[in-house]
């Protein structure tokens, strides 16, 4: 297969990239990616990755709440909405058939773009060619960092686009990581509560 890129150095027009992320909650990161793989192809599947959950510390948000994140960033951005797909991909738990379980959901793609290197692989035994981007500051941006701040009161916001930021604020996101923090902490008190013998 021969794949023709604009800035890799190898040329060419029409490419079509998939670009899969869990996104909780879309940050700079993300955006610094999007910005480069957008200079690569003309059109981008963007794949909302665990779109079947939500509501816990990991995946605390909606994927419809993922979606509106992607929209008003990359318009923040000024990504023409004509370039990408929001397309969910809820998890399949089965690594060795989960690369065409998406190629039966997404429409064709000629490249993947990830810095996860199980996808990468997975993609690269089906025959994919795979960029894996390059990371910025994945010291503060990551979403993991992210939702600790959010958690621990210290600031996020710097690390977010700000109609994220908006947002989120919005839906009370931040309330709700608290909030699924406390219920946490409640169950694994109540799990580790001696278990009371009903006396006869
Ligand atoms: N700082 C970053 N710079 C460039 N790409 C990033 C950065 N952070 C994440 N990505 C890329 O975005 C894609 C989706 O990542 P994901 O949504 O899991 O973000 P994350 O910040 O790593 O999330 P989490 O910390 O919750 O696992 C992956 O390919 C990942 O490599
Ligand atoms: N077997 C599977 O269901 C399978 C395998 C590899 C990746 N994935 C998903 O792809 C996404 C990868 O995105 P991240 O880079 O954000 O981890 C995640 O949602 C992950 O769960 C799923």
């Amino acid at each position: 297969m021969s794949i023709k890129f604009k800035n890799l150095g190898f040329g060419g027009e029409g490419m079509r990239g998939l670009f899969i992320g869990r996104f909780q909650p879309v940050h700079n990161g993300h955006l610094k990616a999007l910005e480069f793989i957008f200079k690569e192809v003309d059109e981008l599947i963007i794949g909302i990755g665990s779109a079947q959950v939500s509501h816990t510390l990991k995946n605390p948000f909606t994927t419809s709440e993922r979606m509106e994140m992607l929209l008003r960033a990359l318009d923040e951005a000024g990504f023409d909405r004509g370039r990408y797909f929001l397309i969910p991909l809820p998890d399949i738990n089965f690594n060795s058939i989960w690369a065409p379980y998406v190629e039966s959901i997404v429409p064709k793609f000629d490249v993947v773009f990830t810095g996860n290197s199980l996808v990468a692989q997975l993609f690269r035994e089906r025959g994919y060619k795979v960029f894996v981007q390059p990371m910025f500051r994945k010291d503060i941006l990551s979403a993991t960092e992210i939702r600790r701040r959010m958690l621990e009161d210290e600031s996020w916001e710097n690390l977010v686009p700000k109609s994220v930021v908006e947002y989120i604020k919005e839906i009370k996101g931040v309330e709700r990581i608290k909030m699924l923090a406390t219920n946490l902490e409640a169950n694994e008190k109540e799990l580790q509560a001696p278990i009371r013998i009903p006396e006869f």
